[in-house]
């Protein structure tokens, strides 16, 4: 599914965040969205994924007859969820949209789940409760319940933070994948080394606006590295400037 920004504004109160963001994210493709602390990335998947009302502007290419929760999956950068809540019965809350009120699983629904935790490598610690288990597999859960969504657009917000770095390839791999299966994926990122090994595209934001968009050859430039991050590349390392 492709999904269309077109000059959308968000605030939080009368501070202006993002400014007039147009931008195109593509199915089978996976976008990593970069910038600075604080440039407008959570922000625009908020408002991406409608849990934030735009000040202006438009979203398109969603579809008016599916519901919306069941066409995009939002992971947030805050890991809370109830702490005694076992680790399968948070990721069956990604079924949430599909089910009618009081209505049990459907063998659908318990299909996607079982998949999710397979993928985000859970299994072991399916029957635990979450408050009992490290930020990083924390981190994995809430991801797999947005996976158990297995909505055609997935947004993450930070998705390898707190994660080790076997499991930190583990999932940019497994994002990376579900974007082979034809999905939209867009993953708010800060590793460089990660971001240009898993990636597809790179938008890169500063100050609430798009400041390139493409392929790292084009958006990693150090030029743009210097004026967005205060970074540079010399001899294969990244230095502060
Ligand atoms: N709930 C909020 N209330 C007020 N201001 C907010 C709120 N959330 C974010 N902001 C502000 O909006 C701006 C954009 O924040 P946002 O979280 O979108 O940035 P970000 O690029 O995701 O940053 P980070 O890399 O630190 O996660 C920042 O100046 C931030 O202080």
């Amino acid at each position: 599914m492709t999904l269309y920004a077109e000059n959308l504004n968000a605030a939080y109160g009368k501070t202006d965040v993002l400014n007039d963001v147009s931008v195109q994210f593509e199915r089978e493709k996976f976008y990593a969205l970069i910038g600075p602390n604080g440039s407008g990335k959570s922000t625009l998947l908020k408002v991406l994924a409608g849990l934030k009302t735009p000040t202006g502007g438009t979203i398109k290419g969603l579809s008016n007859v599916t519901p919306h929760a069941q066409q995009i999956a939002y992971l947030s950068q805050t890991r809370i969820a109830h702490p005694l809540m076992t680790v399968s019965d948070i990721v069956a809350l990604g079924r949430a949209p599909y089910r009618k009120p009081f209505g049990n699983l459907t063998s659908h629904d318990k299909n996607s789940i079982e998949m999710a935790i397979e993928k985000t490598d859970l299994t072991a610690l399916r029957d635990k409760a979450y408050g009992k288990l490290s930020g990083g597999q924390q981190a994995r859960v809430l991801l797999a319940r947005a996976l158990a969504v297995d909505a055609p657009i997935l947004l993450v917000d930070e998705p390898a933070a707190a994660l080790d770095p076997y499991y930190q390839l583990t999932i940019l791999e497994l994002l990376e994948q579900e974007a082979l299966t034809g999905k939209t994926v867009i993953a708010a990122l800060h590793d460089l080394a990660l971001i240009q090994q898993f990636s597809d595209e790179i938008v890169v934001m500063k100050n609430g606006y798009i400041q390139a968009k493409g392929q790292a050859e084009t958006t990693l430039t150090n030029e743009i590295l210097a004026s967005v991050f205060h970074i540079k590349k010399t001899g294969g390392k990244y230095r502060p400037v």
